[in-house]
């Protein structure tokens, strides 16, 4: 594999019940002379649209074309309530709709609640979560010899966020080496968003970004499914229907929902994660000089 150093072995904390979802993961590797990779996608998914399924569809088709890999599973990861993001609904209902989406409109898309229900994970960790339960915990996958081989794990995402990766202050420079060099991204085309600048900065991981355009033009967005759900407008054939539905049925979406300061919901998230330690750090310490 071309991480070069060998999967986490630390364990990681779990939400209370957690599973890692398996059952859509390839059981064998189809062809043994390829790497098995896993797409995870990172987001707010409040709600998830069609084109962050789509995501998963243009990325299959690229590494089929273009490289040496074989796709054996897909997730979405659910951010954590603590992101904060402008429009962001509870991690319990952006993980129902993920969940109904994937189920009822794929064959091999799962989601991943770990990082929902539970603090702020930043990406890096995220993606190691992933390396954990599926290199170090499972060994990889399954060659049709019975030997296992590594899975690559990697970040899919639309060039709107990987824009972000050169704005100051958004990602830690030690992150970006992490996701980019250990795991390394695969793009999507976004409208507004333009790839090539987007990349620039990043040019020392080019190795491990892999651009992929979008052949037929998608700019849906959850901030324009909110709108109009906040107009009474329709969102069908926008979202899958079975997540149409849940919206109507839960009555989600009818007001603007919680707001956010200016600053990215990374950064507003990692703030508060501090400031919690800086607390429970005083609040330890003024009980410890109390007893
Ligand atoms: N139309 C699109 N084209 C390309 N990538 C997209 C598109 N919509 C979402 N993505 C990507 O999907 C991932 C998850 O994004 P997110 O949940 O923040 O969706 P979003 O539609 O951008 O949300 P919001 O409108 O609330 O900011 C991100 O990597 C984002 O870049
Ligand atoms: N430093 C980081 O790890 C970092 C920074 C910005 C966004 N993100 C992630 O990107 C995803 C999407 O973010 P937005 O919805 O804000 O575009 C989220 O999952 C978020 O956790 C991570």
């Amino acid at each position: 594999m071309s991480s070069a150093s060998p999967p986490p072995t630390r364990e990681f904390t779990n939400p209370p019940n957690y599973q890692f979802p398996t059952h859509r993961l390839a059981r064998v590797l189809r062809n043994p002379d390829k790497q098995p990779l896993v797409l995870v996608a990172c987001g707010s998914f409040s709600p998830v649209t069609y084109l962050h399924l789509r995501m998963f569809e243009m990325a299959k088709d690229y590494v089929r074309q273009n490289t040496d890999f074989e796709v054996v599973g897909g997730y979405l990861s659910p951010v954590s309530d603590q992101y904060k993001k402008p429009g962001l609904l509870s991690a319990h209902h952006r993980v129902n709709m993920c969940n109904l989406a994937a189920e009822q409109t794929s064959q091999w898309l799962m989601v991943d609640p770990w990082e929902a229900f539970q603090d702020y994970q930043r990406t890096a960790v995220v993606l190691d979560h992933f390396d954990y339960e599926i290199n170090t915990k499972r060994g990889g996958i399954e060659l049709p010899d019975g030997t296992r081989k590594p899975a690559r794990i990697m970040l899919l995402a639309g060039s709107d966020l990987i824009a972000t990766m050169s704005e100051p202050g958004v990602w830690s420079e030690a992150d970006l080496d992490h996701i980019l060099g250990r795991y390394g991204v695969m793009i999507i085309e976004r409208a507004g968003a333009d790839m090539d600048q987007a990349i620039d900065s990043l040019s020392r991981w080019r190795h491990n970004i892999h651009l992929i355009h979008q052949l037929v033009q998608n700019d849906v967005s959850s901030t324009k499914v909110r709108l109009f759900l906040r107009r009474g407008l329709s969102v069908r054939y926008l979202l899958p229907m079975p997540v149409v539905d849940y919206i109507e049925e839960h009555g989600l979406y009818r007001d603007d929902g919680p707001t956010a300061s200016a600053a990215s919901g990374a950064i507003a998230a990692e703030k508060e994660k501090g400031k919690e330690k800086e607390d429970a750090a005083a609040t330890a310490s003024s009980s410890c000089s109390s007893s």
